[in-house]
């Protein structure tokens, strides 16, 4: 898929933008704070209809009541265009012309995959970048993921609330608690499901880029940690034992006032050789698997949905070494439209260059740049 057209209104530091991104390569050079990164977050954002990185009112420019993205494009079904609007806290969607009215309508009509700085330490933060990585690939690629997903948070939200009650000793609805737990366990255990199933499937496209990325020297694993031991269970039985684990827990939530159970606890660990990256992998492999499960969604995606994501390479490109970057530049060639935001072009390969376009952003505006400049 592709993206024709861009327009932002009053979004962040554009208060005018209209841009027609090369089907290949994009590269968005200039001084830092010029408006490189935010372009890149609006085409994520008319993708997920939220940012990755501020709420939906940093979003807006200053001072002005209300922000517009437009994104045009092309996929395997025909163009797509979508709009978002956001104004007095509400947000108004369109998608080819036809008022949407949840998130979730919107959602996935392009797909995206984001690697930001943050990404590069995927393997070594925290669960929880681990989740959203899970979560990202999974909730754009698949309407009951999505849904259940929002369904699960929403509930666990209520539940934090009557065990926060609980644990301050006041009076709270046990009958609830249970309707919750309930539920709880029925969501959880679709989420959990799914994210086996899509593990199952990036489990070997993550190994065969590890392996590129090492020269055959690392085996790469990805394995799911769970609150519940389920090894080959159906999620009916994974339902079961997720049922089973909050009813013993039930006391000891209630205890300490917070959700101890289910998947928004759960991690994923990746393994090098057998060892685990994150406690014991050299820096240089933290990178190197981080690349390689970044690489393995956008097959993932291709796999799922017939046909590549765009890719948002924000500010990674020039952290990546020569080695890393030869394999990145490789599998995306000719097959994946990708942004690229980098302070300097100055350093990249004239021959690389040539595979796309090249703007200078300065102060929310952009210029053509002749390929070397
Ligand atoms: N809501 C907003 N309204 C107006 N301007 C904003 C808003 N949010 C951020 N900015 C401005 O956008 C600029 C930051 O843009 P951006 O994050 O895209 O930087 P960048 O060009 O990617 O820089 P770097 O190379 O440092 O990552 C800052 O100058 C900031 O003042």
């Amino acid at each position: 898929m592709q993206i024709r057209k861009v327009k932002l209104t009053n979004f962040r530091n554009y208060q005018q933008l209209e841009w027609e991104p090369h089907p290949q390569l994009n590269f968005l050079f200039g001084l830092n704070g010029q408006g490189k990164t935010n372009l890149l977050e609006a085409v994520y954002v008319g993708a997920f209809s939220r940012s990755y990185r501020g709420n939906d009112q940093e979003l807006l420019q200053w001072q002005k009541p209300w922000f517009r993205i437009a994104v045009e494009g092309e996929k395997k079904s025909g163009p797509f265009l979508v709009e978002l609007a956001y104004g007095q806290k509400r947000k108004l969607y369109k998608v080819n012309g036809l008022v949407k009215k949840k998130a979730s309508d919107f959602i996935g009509n392009y797909n995206v995959v984001l690697f930001a700085p943050e990404h590069l330490a995927l393997v070594k933060g925290q669960p929880a970048e681990r989740r959203r990585f899970l979560d990202a690939e999974l909730a754009q690629t698949n309407r009951l993921y999505l849904l259940t997903l929002q369904k699960y948070v929403n509930l666990l939200k209520q539940k934090n609330y009557l065990l926060k009650e609980a644990k301050k000793g006041h009076y709270f609805d046990q009958d609830l608690l249970e309707v919750l737990n309930q539920q709880l366990a029925e969501m959880g255990s679709v989420i959990i499901y799914l994210r086996l199933e899509a593990i199952k499937k990036l489990n070997p496209l993550a190994r065969l880029i590890q392996r590129r990325l090492s020269q055959g020297r690392e085996e790469l694993e990805i394995k799911y940690i769970t609150t519940i031991e389920l090894s080959g269970m159906s999620q009916k039985e994974i339902k079961q034992a997720l049922w089973q684990g909050l009813i013993s827990k039930r006391e000891d939530e209630k205890r300490r006032g917070q959700s101890l159970i289910g998947p928004h606890r759960d991690d994923l660990e990746i393994k090098i050789n057998g060892f685990s990256v994150r406690h014991f992998g050299s820096q240089g492999q933290q990178r190197t698997s981080a690349l390689a499960l970044k690489l393995a969604e956008l097959e993932y995606i291709k796999g799922e949905i017939g046909e590549y994501p765009l890719l948002l390479l924000d500010d990674v490109f020039s952290e990546l070494d020569r080695e890393r970057r030869a394999i990145l530049v490789e599998t995306i060639s000719g097959r994946i439209q990708t942004i690229i935001t980098t302070t300097s072009i100055k350093d990249l390969p004239p021959a690389l260059l040539k595979q796309g376009g090249s703007w200078r952003i300065e102060g929310g505006n952009m210029h053509v740049s002749a390929p070397g400049q």
